[in-house]
């Protein structure tokens, strides 16, 4: 089930994790990426734009009778910059096609990205207002647009939700090397593109290195662990994205020690992998919605490695069924069991009940 899905979703991520990977090495080098602050106050960069366009495209090619939730929209965008989009497209395409020779094709006669019009309509694609029904695919083009910026983690993150439910996830980690995060060995054919993980509801999870198209994929498991204080933390880095101080009165309160923190949906992959257990993203303010593009893929990858994902304080299942945005608080995902998870929650549920308001 899903065999066609997961392998659009695969290819779709990979050539936007190369792409992206690509322009954050540009920027480390000499800094000058065009980056645009939204309506938000938070930065978006040409790479984002590329990665939605690439991925949206390959998607419409195959499915296009689908919606998609994506989290940039072209509007407002000059045509100046809408070039620049499409000229980096360009320029990565030649290379990607030497690295990573293969017959997937991510154009069709009706998508075939060639113009600034094309780019438009295609980024503009990702508008759908999301739902209870029929199916539609959930893209983050880059996830943690700040760590990609500080030349540190992000994510590629591309979901497809049906009936509410995450049934496909894939997420490319195109800067994650494991060795940094307490792995003993990088896979077979591990190089500089990192990693992509990916799980179909009720098939598993697994991971596979970026360079190998060939398909080996390994399965991935959390930790199996019997109490909270052998736990390893995961947080993000931004501490206006989640409230570090209430996380470091639960870590006290369970009595765990080691925090790892960074940026992205890598915290799923992380746990998944069983490299830690605990991914503590509680709200700063509670009129914040969780953005379902900032968790959809990882919520199927974590399940499926064994995890619980939930509300920060209700300890409730994330429910992707709502719009655009999750209607619960803060999140919380762990490796389990659901009686571990339970005891944190609860932590958590006091801790934020008793803010002084
Ligand atoms: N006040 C806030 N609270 C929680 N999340 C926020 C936030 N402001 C922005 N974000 C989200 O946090 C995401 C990054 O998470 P993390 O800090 O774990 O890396 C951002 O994704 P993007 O980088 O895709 O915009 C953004 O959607
Ligand atoms: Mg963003
Ligand atoms: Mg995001
Ligand atoms: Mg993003």
């Amino acid at each position: 089930m899903y065999a066609k899905e997961l392998e659009v979703a695969t290819e779709a991520v990979r050539k936007a994790s190369f792409l992206t990977k690509r322009i954050q090495q540009q920027i480390i080098s000499h800094r000058d990426t065009t980056t645009i602050t939204k309506s938000d106050d938070s930065p978006v960069t040409v790479g984002d734009y590329a990665a939605q366009t690439i991925i949206i495209n390959t998607i419409k090619s195959y499915f296009p009778q689908d919606s998609i939730v994506g989290e940039e929209s072209a509007k407002g965008l000059e045509e100046s910059f809408l070039q620049q989009i499409l000229d980096t497209i360009e320029s990565h395409e030649q290379n990607f096609q030497r690295e990573f020779p293969s017959d997937f094709k991510y154009t069709s006669r009706e998508y075939p990205l060639k113009t600034t019009q094309d780019v438009a309509r295609v980024i503009n694609m990702g508008d759908y207002e999301g739902g209870s029904t029929g199916r539609f695919w959930c893209l983050d083009p880059i996830d943690g647009t700040k760590g990609f910026l500080r030349g540190e983690q992000f994510a590629v993150c591309l979901g497809l939700i049906v009936k509410g439910t995450v049934t496909v996830g894939c997420i490319g980690c195109p800067n994650l090397t494991l060795a940094n995060y307490g792995g003993v060995d990088e896979l077979p054919g591990f190089d500089s593109f990192g990693y992509i993980f990916r799980a179909v509801s009720g098939a598993g999870a697994f991971y596979s290195s970026a360079r190998d198209h060939e398909n080996h994929w390994v399965q991935v498991h959390s930790r199996f662990l019997t109490s909270t204080d052998g736990m390893i933390t995961l947080e993000g880095v931004e501490k206006t994205h989640s409230s570090h101080d209430e996380q470091s009165t639960i870590k006290s309160k369970l009595g765990i020690t080691k925090s790892v923190h960074l940026d992205s949906q890598v915290k799923y992959c992380i746990l998944a992998l069983g490299l830690a257990d605990l991914y503590l993203r509680l709200p700063i303010k509670m009129s914040y919605q969780e953005k379902i593009w900032d968790h959809a893929a990882g919520n199927v990858i974590v399940l499926e490695a064994g995890g619980v994902h939930t509300d920060s304080i209700e300890g409730a299942p994330l429910d992707f069924s709502k719009g655009r945005t999750l209607l619960s608080k803060g999140v919380i995902a762990s490796c389990g069991p659901g009686s571990l998870h339970s005891s944190v929650v609860a932590v958590s549920k006091s801790v934020i009940e008793s803010r002084q308001v």
